[in-house]
């Protein structure tokens, strides 16, 4: 049977990104891939991304995270995920509370971030800084400016998307900027193509953005690992950032996605900081025959 059988998730959603918070602090346990799909799976604890806490690596954080897309594969990062985990660590009566006054300091695989409270279901997350050159992103051959980068699809001469930025926001995202509603792109289709296109050694988080005005924005996103989902924090990062090396808008912007807005500002230190809602849908805990068939 599975370690994880009977162990107590939180249910969130962070502007409509399907999250499960689960706490593995203070035992030794991993989360496999084949694991993380069966929950996704199970309508009672599907999700878009698991975040599963583990002991803090470094001495001043305050936990780490593993992130896990729905397909089992890992991220480095997960703006929406985090706010929910913030709240988790600061108000669950169940997890350990490490912080006082609101802030979190956590660490993934791609560094940390650090977490403040706004209020009592508004978080604030610094994403930390993007990476911008192709081998950073990564990217499969070298392009020296990662402003807009040579990807098309759909007819040569005319084609449906092309010329995406590309940002490493701990995780790859190409944003393609758009004059039509994002609305009007079949990107249930065109997202999957372009996710495991070879010029993306990693795949990528494809999203496409219209700028409505100097501190507005329109977004949709399929993310690498998930498919579509309603709202994806470090692509909204991602393209205030690439629409920002564009002169399209300033440093900040408003992000509306179709499960709720993100406000996103890239400091003039470099810092990516994301501000977005939280909110807890249901606890539970995982059924053994989740994990039947697992080894
Ligand atoms: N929804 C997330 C991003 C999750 C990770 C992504 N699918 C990947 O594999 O890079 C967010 O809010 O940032």
């Amino acid at each position: 049977m599975s370690a994880l059988a009977h162990r107590r998730f939180l249910k969130m959603h962070g502007a409509g990104n399907a999250i499960v918070v689960l706490d593995l602090r203070g035992t030794p346990l991993r989360v496999s891939a084949a694991e993380a799909r069966a929950i996704a799976a199970d309508p009672g604890s599907s999700f878009d991304q698991l975040m599963v806490l583990h002991d803090p690596v470094s001495a001043e954080t305050d936990a780490f995270m593993r992130i896990y897309n729905t397909d089992g594969s890992e991220s480095g990062a997960c703006g929406n995920g985090t706010r929910c985990v913030a709240f988790a660590m600061l108000d669950d009566p169940a997890m350990a509370r490490p912080a006082e006054g609101g802030r979190l300091l956590l660490e993934t695989s791609a560094g940390r971030v650090g977490v403040r409270r706004n209020s009592e279901r508004s978080f604030t997350v610094d994403m930390g800084r993007p990476h911008l050159a192709w081998d950073e992103i990564p990217l499969a051959e070298p392009f020296p400016d990662t402003r807009r980068i040579e990807l098309q699809i759909g007819p040569i001469d005319a084609p449906v998307l092309h010329s995406p930025g590309v940002v490493n926001m701990g995780n790859p995202h190409a944003v393609f900027f758009v004059d039509a509603d994002p609305d009007t792109y079949d990107l249930g289709r065109i997202g999957p193509l372009l996710e495991n296109h070879p010029v993306f050694p990693e795949r990528a988080n494809i999203s496409v953005a219209q700028v409505l005005g100097r501190e507005a924005i329109k977004l949709r996103v399929w993310e690498r690992g998930a498919g579509l989902t309603l709202a994806c924090g470090t692509a909204a990062c991602a393209t205030v950032v690439a629409a920002s090396r564009l002169r399209m808008i300033g440093r900040q912007a408003n992000v509306s996605l179709p499960g709720g807005d993100l406000f996103v500002e890239w400091r003039a230190d470099d810092h990516v900081l994301m501000t977005g809602p939280v909110a807890l849908v249901a606890e539970g805990t995982f059924a053994p025959e989740l994990f039947a068939g697992i080894g």
